[in-house]
């Protein structure tokens, strides 16, 4: 799998780091506010589970699964929810936690769906942030890294669900795209 790799962009270690700080910053500013932390699956997976490790109050999580990709690295613009929230939103503090934010259309369209319910406040967290891919105008409140205009992996991100399980974000070798399209 690792031979699949062109270049790894973020450490395991530099992630670790940055997933420390955030979960600092989150903790000094959610303290006595009992933060719902809602997980978008399945990107957000590993980010979110070490992120509430390092969130040192309480808090609620919930998970939600949505997909606009399919089997293709860009975005086919519909976002499909895929499993729904059990929790209310209704006067909560929601903590949105994503792995990328890329042309936004996800984003977008939880922050409106999480205003429609209710929420006091939404705060997207995203431990990446693609600010070239954009279609819609929307920035994360907390992001962890900056990363160029290329398809990333690892670290919960996949390419036709496959790379989700590295510890670092890497490329991929250009003929892994060529031999699908
Ligand atoms: O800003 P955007 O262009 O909307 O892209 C970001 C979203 O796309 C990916 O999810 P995907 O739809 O691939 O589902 P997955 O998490 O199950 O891989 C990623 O995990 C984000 O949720
Ligand atoms: O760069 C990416 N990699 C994997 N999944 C993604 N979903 C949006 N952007 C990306
Ligand atoms: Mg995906």
């Amino acid at each position: 799998m690792h031979d699949e790799i062109l270049e790894t962009l973020i450490s395991e270690e530099a992630i670790q780091n940055k997933i420390k700080e955030l979960g600092k910053e989150l903790s000094v500013e959610y303290k006595e506010r009992f933060p719902l932390v809602v997980g978008v699956l399945k990107g957000a997976l590993p980010f979110m589970a070490d992120l509430i490790k390092r969130m040192d109050i309480h808090l609620e999580i919930d998970l939600m699964a949505v997909s606009s990709y399919g089997a293709s690295t860009v975005s086919s613009g519909q976002v499909k929810i895929v499993k729904d929230l059990d929790t209310s939103l209704e006067g909560r503090d929601v903590i949105i936690v994503e792995d990328i934010i890329d042309s936004g259309l996800t984003l977008s369209y939880l922050v409106q769906l999480f205003k429609a319910r209710k929420a006091k406040s939404v705060k997207i967290v995203t431990l990446l942030d693609k600010p070239t891919g954009r279609k819609v105008d929307i920035a994360p409140d907390l992001a962890g890294f900056i990363v160029p205009d290329a398809f990333v992996v690892g670290y919960g991100l996949d390419y036709i669900e496959r790379y989700r399980n590295l510890p670092y974000i890497g490329v991929l070798k250009p003929e892994i795209y060529e031999k699908k399209e």
